[in-house]
């Protein structure tokens, strides 16, 4: 008998939550688009992937290495040319780039070495390497990373002799840990490459340099005498980060013109003379505000994917309960699941917003550094360091908190998520260890707490320490669980947390005879007081967006409820913090948690019109749990008979390795 695939309860399941949203889906998607150009852009860009079969990728899992390598090719060539022929924008090539979903060598091009010869180019080396690289006519890559050393950038070893003779830089890479190793598009796609190596000229070596060597023949793609180059291996997951071609490099004697380094910090004279530009180091700031703004952002359409596939997959499964004819309850009704996957829901909304003021915060210093004012970049270095730390780990994680909402289910590649995963994580590593980077925060923040000992006002997102004196002192003053609705109520308590944190460090590294030896005994009280202080961030700036007017009905409110469904879980979180500063008292963080779970009750209702609202088509999604529809199982089942394995009944390699064992041959073979 014919095995009936039409389904109604989970399509019926998201009907009825539908039915039962309380603000208006369409007005917040243009609130979480960024404002109705966004979203129409956003829009418009969605559509062309869905419907080019070129941008498939649901096959991708089950692909080998060389297919998803030859796809990913394929795909790229086929968006450049969507790029030329529709005129696409720069904001809406990347957006093309952003739905297809698939990593390959066109992001570090348009993502790390575009902007980085925008960062540490001359104007006149601007104009000579940015329309090749706009044109497409080179493709670069960005190889800081070598096999020896990653995080510590002054430990590589890659070296760029001067030779005054010829007016060449001579690059080398003198020890096997010396290889470049990880650069994504350097293994076989960059015909350029943006090396750092250290600037060796007159015998003296002036440390870590950014220089623009070729790699590759323009004519045939071979290597160019004395070039190593090729792909690194398999990294994890089923296709995931696979598609990109993580590269080798090495460099034996090859000789690329002076003109080559970077020369907006430091320049060689044909003489071979070192000289520094007098621009602080921090002028490549903009490009990196740039790059991590666009980190934050996209955690926030990674974050909000997971969530999606998890919420709409929580409304259709049902376990337990029912009976008398009546359904089976939907997971997301269990208290359980909503304090997991709410909070998620939340911070998807709420990296939105710090995304969305981090390029304000880009605008911003973009206009100082054109007259030259470099006064906020240390402050502006260590938040979106900061920021681009927390967003990405906490995403990672909840990419895999969002695969256990989905039960077994969710570990089928079929559900998107074990992919999702695969190719996500590696954003806590790359871009910056997310670790060295919460370190760099710390070093800033203690550095800003020592000034306003000497009389100086700490500026930008660090204000509130010179208020230092103030936060340590004054204690939360919560009697009743309704007085925590309150934004100024609840910025303060993450202020005094994070100052109070700060505080403590600056104290016992103050006491310390060998103050990088104490900062290294007390990392981790360090890398706690960073953290707080870009959750304190968020928080700030998702209070501060609150201040805004928002289109259609009900959208504030379900925002206000998702306000203090992020912040009061971050409390409930790091309650230790809270209570050991003193800051809170032990009842006020039971009123706290009171608060949070009337919170999770007002989004219930509304949870699927709020992933919905973050407009993702099926094709993004990529996931059969958490399509738009609901129609999960006879889906899944579909799916199952699309796989490999189940092209014949009886598998390849019956006859050689099961047929023996159950008829008891395997010995016998043996023998013979
Ligand atoms: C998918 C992917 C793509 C990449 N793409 C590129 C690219 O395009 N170009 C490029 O140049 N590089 C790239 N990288 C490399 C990446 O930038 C580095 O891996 C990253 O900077 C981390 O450096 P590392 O590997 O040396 O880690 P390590 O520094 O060796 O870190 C190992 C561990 O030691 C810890 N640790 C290190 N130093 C300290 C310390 N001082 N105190 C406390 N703990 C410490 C770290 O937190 C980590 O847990 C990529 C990496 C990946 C995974």
């Amino acid at each position: 008998m014919a095995l009936d695939l039409t389904e109604s309860m989970g399509p019926n399941s998201l009907r009825e939550e539908r039915s039962k949203v309380e603000f208006d889906v369409e007005a917040m998607k243009v609130v979480w688009a960024g404002g109705i150009e966004h979203k129409n852009m956003a829009d418009k860009i969605r559509a062309i992937v869905t419907n080019d079969p070129v941008f498939e990728k649901v096959s991708r899992p089950q692909q080998d290495r060389k297919t998803l390598l030859k796809n990913s090719l394929k795909k790229a060539a086929h968006a450049w040319k969507i790029i030329q022929e529709k005129k696409l924008t720069e904001q809406e090539a990347r957006l093309l780039r952003y739905y297809i979903d698939e990593p390959n060598y066109t992001d570090l091009h348009w993502g790390m070495f575009i902007p980085a010869i925008k960062g540490q180019a001359t104007e006149e080396q601007q104009k000579k390497w940015l329309p090749l690289a706009y044109r497409m006519s080179i493709i670069g890559c960005y190889a800081q990373t070598e096999l020896g050393h990653g995080s510590n950038v002054q430990g590589l070893e890659t070296e760029a002799v001067f030779d005054p003779s010829t007016d060449e830089f001579v690059m080398h890479s003198p020890t096997l840990t010396s290889t470049k190793w990880w650069p994504g598009g350097l293994g076989k796609a960059s015909t350029h490459a943006m090396v750092y190596a250290r600037l060796i000229t007159d015998g003296k070596d002036y440390g870590v340099h950014a220089f623009i060597a070729q790699i590759r023949s323009l004519e045939d793609h071979e290597p160019l005498p004395g070039v190593t180059v090729g792909d690194i291996g398999v990294k994890f997951g089923n296709g995931g980060y696979n598609t990109m071609d993580n590269g080798l490099l090495r460099f034996d004697h090859v000789r690329i013109p002076r003109e080559n380094l970077l020369m907006r910090l430091a320049s060689v004279t044909k003489e071979g003379k070192y000289i520094k530009s007098g621009y602080p180091k921090q002028i490549g700031y903009g490009a990196m505000v740039s790059v991590r703004s666009y980190i934050v952002k996209d955690a926030s359409d990674i974050l909000s994917r997971a969530v999606t596939i998890a919420t709409r997959y929580s409304a259709v499964r049902r376990q337990f309960g029912g009976g008398e004819g009546n359904p089976e309850t939907q997971v997301i009704d269990y208290k359980s699941q909503q304090s997991r996957l709410f909070p998620m829901l939340a911070s998807a909304y709420a990296f939105r917003f710090v995304g969305e003021w981090m390029g304000h915060l880009y605008d911003d210093v973009m206009a100082r550094l054109s007259v030259n004012d470099f006064s906020t970049l240390p402050e502006v270095h260590a938040c979106t360091a900061g920021l681009k730390s927390l967003t990405t780990s906490y995403t990672s994680k909840s990419i895999e908190e969002c695969r256990m909402l989905c039960g077994g289910h969710g570990y089928l590649c079929d559900s998107g998520l074990p992919e999702l995963y695969a190719a996500y994580v590696p954003a806590c590593t790359y871009e910056g260890d997310n670790v060295i980077l919460l370190f760099q925060v710390a070093r800033f923040l203690m550095k800003s707490l020592s000034q306003v000992g000497m009389g100086k006002k700490p500026t930008g997102e660090a204000a509130y320490l010179g208020n230092i004196q103030g936060l340590a002192t004054k204690n939360c003053g919560i009697k009743q669980g309704g007085e925590w609705m309150n934004y100024e109520a609840v910025v303060e308590a993450f202020q005094a947390r994070a100052a109070r944190l700060s505080g403590a460090c600056a104290l016992k590294l103050n006491k310390a005879p060998d103050v990088e030896a104490a900062f290294e005994e007390y990392s981790t009280d360090l890398a706690d007081a960073a953290q707080a202080h870009c959750q304190l961030i968020i928080v700030d700036k998702f209070a501060e967006k609150m201040k805004s007017a928002f289109p259609g009905q009900g959208t504030r409110q379900i925002l206000e409820v998702l306000f203090f469904v992020y912040s009061l879980d971050l409390i409930n979180k790091h309650a230790a913090e809270f209570l050991s500063t003193g800051y809170l008292t032990s009842k006020q963080l039971s009123l706290a948690k009171d608060q949070l779970r009337s919170c999770f009750r007002k989004v219930r209702p509304n949870a699927v019109g709020l992933v919905d609202a973050f407009g993702h088509t099926d094709h993004y999604l990529g996931s059969i749990l958490g399509r738009y529809d609901g129609d999960v199982y006879p889906n899944l089942y579909k799916a199952a008979w699309n796989n490999a394995l189940n092209e014949s009944t009886v598998t390849e390699g019956y006859e050689a390795y099961i047929r023996p064992v159950i008829k008891n041959q395997t010995q016998n073979s043996h023998r013979r």
